[in-house]
């Protein structure tokens, strides 16, 4: 975005607003002053649209400053709360269909690759059941919090409820086991499939607390880890990618990547940013488990 909604602009829009400014006076204005359409329209919908709350709150230099230092850079030190002990010390974990394997590690950006999270029958019996449910895949809007269709994003999932079938209950407490977290801190695991030259854009998992719309997430926990289990082998492409750790792993039917990105202090780790990349051949399956700092409500 060209215009980012930063603080002098939100005390515009905030002057404006109490002023008696229509909705059309102010995009004119902006237009005038060379903001791009849609940028002009974001501003308009802080301004018009948005709870009050949440326009004075970009005005608070203790949320701002709180915002800033929400991220952990490179140069930092940063330990997140949702390490896999076991999979640091050992290269096997016994789980209830025989062992999940370790096969890499990165300590910053801290992932874990692991072989054998899930059986091909399992994988094979995922992707049937979430075949005809599919849709196109959203992102959360940094404005409102709500989901939009968004270039970056090319894909089409499916959200499943947690315990939903006897095979995704399994799952749930398989995860829960291997991570150590109670399986109500995961949002409910997601099918993702990704067409030929489809991919998600580089991206972080956790919620920024400098949009708005994120910020409203955060209301039912913050995201501390998530499970990208991969459900098929992929002809070409299709690799997680972790651009600041030049790491990429490729996908392999029942292997995932796990990764780690908030601290105990609820810190988030700027490292952690990573993206699908576009498959070149045949087509990717995945199944996402993001996982909270505490039990997960989605309709609270
Ligand atoms: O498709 C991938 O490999 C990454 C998926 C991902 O980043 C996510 O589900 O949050
Ligand atoms: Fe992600």
């Amino acid at each position: 975005m060209a215009n980012p909604i930063n603080k002098a602009l939100a005390q515009w829009l905030f002057d404006r607003r109490n002023e008696g400014f229509s909705r059309e006076e102010v995009r004119a204005l902006l237009i005038e002053h060379q903001y791009v359409e849609e940028d002009a329209e974001r501003a308009c919908v802080i301004a018009f649209d948005c709870p009050p709350d949440d326009l004075e709150s970009l005005l608070d230099d203790d949320l701002q400053a709180e915002a800033a230092n929400q991220t952990a850079t490179w140069i930092e030190g940063f330990e997140p709360s949702a390490r896999i002990k076991l999979a640091e010390t050992q290269n096997a974990i016994p789980s209830d269909h025989g062992d999940i394997k370790v096969v890499c590690r990165s300590e910053r950006p801290y992932v874990i690759g692991l072989a054998n999270v899930m059986t091909a029958e399992e994988c094979k019996e995922l992707i049937e059941y979430s075949r005809y449910r599919i849709s196109r895949a959203m992102v959360v809007s940094p404005i409102d919090g709500s989901d939009l269709v968004d270039d970056r994003r090319t894909s089409e999932l499916v959200m499943h409820s947690r315990g939903e079938s006897p095979l995704i209950a399994k799952l749930d407490e398989r995860i829960s086991q291997l991570t150590g977290i109670p399986s109500d801190h995961g949002e409910g695991l997601q099918v993702m499939r990704y067409g030929v030259g489809a991919e998600y854009a580089p991206h972080y998992d956790y919620f920024a607390l400098g949009s708005l719309g994120e910020r409203r997430h955060l209301k039912h926990g913050q995201r501390v880890a998530s499970l990208v289990i991969y459900l098929n082998d992929v002809d070409a492409g299709g690799e997680t990618i972790f651009p600041y750790g030049d790491l990429s792993i490729s996908p392999q039917t029942g292997h995932a990547s796990y990764f780690a990105y908030t601290d105990k202090d609820g810190r988030c780790d700027g490292m952690s940013f990573h993206g699908g990349a576009p498959v070149r051949a045949g087509e990717k399956w995945i199944a996402t488990m993001w996982i909270r700092d505490r039990p997960y409500v989605a309709s609270e």
